[in-house]
């Protein structure tokens, strides 16, 4: 909704004592038409939200500073009510990978409601351009009430066939791999594309449920149609505090113990040196913002169910000036979705991918009113087709470089797949409530 610069924006935060994760979990059990846009989940912390009160409406080729600058302005007019004044308000946002190559559009906004469970305590956060007409009690028991216990129709799903199928993907990524050998990259990260359709509009928030009950360690978001669970954090802030996960050197689950696929990952030269240029990139990026960041020498072994990740937390403090968007806006693209050097890897995406990646592996997250928040990378995901709920198209990439072998990159890209396809499933077949408090692992 467009509204006049000056105009003041109502925000009014209700505390709820004795209401825990489960009813924000809950939320996500409305319909696909139960006005559940936007979520962010992740172990035991989780938000859940709907509508919009404001939405930046941006102009073509505007990004996170523009972003940033509108989010500045709506924080500069909010006038708070209720018995918590001063609880952060939250805008949920998504940028596309590449702003010069996709129809995509970014998003950010301010919804009219958003009930957060955070630290053991939940507080429902609303939003409006004008006064608010009913008490938040009132909002809380609509909600709530909406949400769907009765047994879900089973959606049909069927895969539908790609302009790249697996072995054209296979042979773009060898025509990558002879690009690093004659010197024009270092690495590139390329993506393909599986398109999903439904015999009915798919059940997103239920999927979302899912994502987060199998993947806690990840962080589940749900942003305007974008839903996945994303291992990587691009980087998020609190008080001052910078954490950046790096994730780029992956083995997938198989026969083997965790120990010897382990053991097997962090010993490939080929995956370290993937990691390395993703670390060097994010470090480079995040130095002209920080003082004391911290860059442990060698990374870890991140484990979750479908795959095993080389990871590297990065820390880092920065001034109270320096908003979580403008990090964002400096770190994007790392060289875990796109490569070494970024305007060449860039390039070489365009012209070999075939597709349009629109917010996958695009920076997916949140900023509050005092410029914290937390981004992700939009990996392990699909995009709801915005013209039609029945269709989602799942994206997965592969981190490209000299020694890649493109059979073993179609492994990987088909094991990254592995969330999505597992969770689209169960929460279309799903006819019961989904087990919750699945807590962090
Ligand atoms: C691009 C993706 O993963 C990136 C993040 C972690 C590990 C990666 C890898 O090992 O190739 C990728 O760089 C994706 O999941 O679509």
């Amino acid at each position: 909704m467009l509204v006049h610069s000056s105009a003041p924006v109502f925000v009014r935060s209700t505390l709820l004592p004795g209401t825990g994760i489960d009813a924000v979990l809950d939320l996500l059990r409305r319909g696909p038409a139960g006005g559940v846009d936007f979520g962010w989940l992740h172990g035991e912390d989780g938000a859940v939200g709907g509508g919009a009160a404001v939405r930046w409406e941006p102009r073509p080729g505007e990004g996170t500073g523009a972003a940033a600058s509108w989010w500045d302005g709506v924080c500069a007019r909010l006038e708070h009510t209720g018995d918590s004044a001063g609880h952060a308000s939250l805008a949920f946002g998504s940028f596309p990978f590449d702003p010069g190559h996709t129809r995509a559009a970014p998003v950010l906004v301010l919804p009219e409601w958003v009930l957060v469970h955070r630290h053991g305590g939940t507080v429902l956060l609303e939003a409006s351009t004008r006064p608010f007409p009913v008490p938040a009690t009132a909002r809380l028991d609509a909600l709530l009430g909406a949400v769907d216990q009765a047994p879900q129709e089973p959606v049909g799903l069927h895969e539908e066939h790609e302009a790249l199928d697996a072995e054209q993907w296979a042979e773009r990524v060898a025509r990558g791999v002879k690009r690093i050998l004659v010197g024009d990259l270092d690495k590139v990260v390329l993506a393909r594309q599986v398109t999903v359709r439904g015999d009915r509009p798919l059940p997103v928030g239920r999927l979302a449920r899912r994502l987060h009950a199998s993947y806690p360690r990840c962080w589940t978001f749900l942003v305007d149609g974008l839903v996945g669970a994303s291992p990587e954090m691009l980087v998020r802030r609190e008080e001052g505090l910078v954490t950046s996960r790096v994730l780029a050197g992956t083995i997938g689950v198989s026969g083997a113990t965790p120990e010897t696929l382990g053991a097997a990952l962090a010993s490939s030269s080929k995956d370290l040196l993937e990691h390395e240029y993703a670390v060097a990139s994010v470090a480079s990026a995040l130095a002209p913002y920080c003082d004391g960041m911290n860059v442990p020498s060698a990374p870890y072994v991140l484990e979750l169910p479908n795959v095993l990740h080389l990871a590297t937390e990065i820390t880092a403090a920065t001034s109270p000036m320096t908003s979580v968007l403008e990090l964002v806006g400096a770190l994007h693209p790392s060289a875990a979705v796109c490569g070494t050097p970024t305007p060449t890897a860039r390039r070489l995406i365009a012209e070999l991918e075939s597709m349009d990646r629109g917010r996958y592996s695009g920076p997916v997250g949140w900023v509050d009113s005092t410029g914290d928040g937390a981004w992700a990378i939009a990996l392990r995901c699909g995009q709801v087709d915005p013209d039609d709920s029945r269709v989602v198209r799942l994206f997965a990439g592969c981190g490209i470089v000299a020694d890649s072998d493109p059979d073993a990159e179609v492994a990987e890209s088909e094991a990254k797949l592995v969330p999505m396809r597992t969770a689209l499933a169960e929460a279309s077949a799903a006819t019961g409530r989904v087990a919750s408090g699945t807590g962090a692992r």
